[in-house]
């Protein structure tokens, strides 16, 4: 009876030291709460205290792997990303030539790969900074007809040896498999998006709490996926001050410095010479149409209005595209031609127009898929360059397809109309989603900021995927 008093007592310090523990919010706490265990309890307690820390850690984990790949499934990521096991052919042989490697898979196909291409490719430590990821193989010093000495199927992969210098490289299968060529076998990672109509989005709009960003990658991860999916997510609670807002910012990257500063703070006060700068409505558009490349994302946050007017409207570009595909594919072919030149020239110590013009929709050249809506008709320049048509066609086709473009973006059923509430902030794809806003009167002053697209694909891919998942395509 003693003893399980005495063990009972125990247990209940071990309670309380582990509370302590299970609250600790770094190493160091834990490892003290852990040498406080030491001293207080007997072996076979600490045995069964240690494993149940272990479990606590692996549950964490899990959970957060879950979570993890909860949101990369809400992305709509392809399979692809989830690490796949690869089988050679059991009835087939690895084999080589002076050109080439060849690589039965199980599925009954076979890759080839140039032996310079695996050469270059070599992933060892001495081909290939294991921390900065970049190569460092001398590419010119392959002689372009290399071949190997020896090529062996291994468990994990395939090793070669060099003929030319006895370098060994080692190419695991799952690798080889998502970066054949001949024939190409995976796709690479592309993330689904929801394009939408006002009732999409109208009574259940994309939204995340300021404290879950601020919090957690994984609140940056599910930040980020919604802005990937929608085009758009609001904030809520966020402190009505600039300051938090540019902390928000920050979670996804820094604020993209142009002529309008880095992070902005801004009134109908013209400190800038844009309209933005006014108290005037202004039509559905995306920013910076003069930059040879727009900003990526933009955020808005209303710290204070004392007037009327000055409602917000989101309407989805690529829906858009869509529906002008479907309705009149000419005036689509001819808003994926006509290059269209802007500029930006208010202010007198400025003069911005980009280094070539671009249409207004714009493809992937690889997968001519739609990558970036750019459209301002009022920064739209002179257009006296009608390179490749005949203008006597091209002039009256572009005016009739920029009239079609703006019939559908305006149509009532495609705006999304929303007052901006101070505590709200709305970041959105400017490559994809048009913004505006009605005319007001009274005082009201909006921060925000810009972020470059790559710095935003960046953290959606890395917080969504986790850096091994993100880095398999390199
Ligand atoms: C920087 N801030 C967002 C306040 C104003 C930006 C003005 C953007 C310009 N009207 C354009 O369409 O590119
Ligand atoms: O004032 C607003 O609500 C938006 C201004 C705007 O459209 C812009 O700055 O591009």
């Amino acid at each position: 009876m003693r003893r399980f008093l005495k063990s009972l007592s125990n247990l209940r310090k071990a309670g309380q030291i582990l509370r302590s523990a299970q609250n600790s919010v770094n190493r160091s706490n834990a490892d003290a709460s852990n040498r406080m265990l030491r001293n207080t309890l007997d072996r076979p307690a600490l045995r069964s205290i240690y494993s149940w820390q272990s479990t606590l850690r692996a549950r964490v984990q899990q959970a957060s792997n879950d979570r993890r790949n909860t949101l990369t499934r809400s992305l709509g990521v392809n399979a692809n990303v989830v690490p796949r096991t690869t089988v050679i052919s059991p009835h087939h042989q690895v084999s080589f030539d002076n050109k080439k490697v060849y690589i039965p898979w199980d599925e009954g196909i076979t890759s080839s790969y140039h032996n310079i291409w695996l050469r270059d490719s070599c992933q060892c430590s001495s081909c290939f900074h294991p921390i900065t990821k970049q190569r460092l193989v001398d590419t010119f010093s392959i002689p372009t007809f290399i071949r190997p000495e020896s090529a062996e199927a291994l468990d994990g992969g395939l090793k070669i040896t060099w003929a030319n210098d006895g370098h060994e490289s080692f190419y695991p299968w799952d690798w080889l498999h998502l970066h054949s060529y001949q024939p190409v076998l995976e796709k690479h990672l592309s993330f689904r998006r929801e394009l939408w109509s006002r009732d999409d989005v109208q009574e259940n709009p994309p939204m995340v709490e300021f404290s879950t960003v601020m919090g957690s990658d994984m609140g940056v991860a599910e930040w980020t996926s919604k802005i990937k999916l929608y085009g758009f997510c609001f904030v809520d609670n966020v402190p009505v001050n600039p300051d938090n807002t540019e902390k928000l910012v920050n979670r996804i990257s820094f604020a993209r410095q142009t002529h309008y500063g880095g992070f902005w703070d801004f009134t109908s006060d013209l400190a800038s010479n844009d309209t933005a700068y006014t108290d005037i409505a202004l039509g559905l558009h995306t920013d910076g149409t003069y930059f040879t490349e727009p900003p990526g994302l933009q955020m808005l946050h209303l710290l204070h209005h004392n007037g009327s007017g000055g409602e917000s409207v989101l309407a989805d570009g690529f829906k858009a595209a869509r529906i002008l595909r479907e309705e009149a594919p000419e005036h689509y072919k001819t808003l994926s031609r006509i290059r269209i030149p802007a500029h930006s020239a208010g202010n007198e110590d400025v003069c911005i127009r980009p280094a070539s013009s671009s249409p207004i929709l714009n493809h992937d050249e690889l997968t001519g898929a739609l990558i970036q809506v750019r459209w301002n008709n009022d920064d739209r320049s002179t257009m006296d360059r009608w390179q490749g048509g005949d203008s006597d066609v091209d002039v009256i086709n572009f005016y009739e397809a920029i009239r079609k473009w703006h019939e559908i973006i305006t149509r009532p059923e495609m705006e999304y109309w929303f007052k901006l509430q101070p505590g709200c902030a709305l970041i959105f794809d400017n490559w994809r989603i048009l913004h505006g806003r009605s005319a007001f009167d009274g005082e009201r002053r909006v921060c925000g900021a810009y972020i470059n697209m790559d710095d935003f694909d960046s953290k959606m891919r890395l917080t969504n995927l986790g850096r091994e998942a993100a880095l398999k395509y390199l």
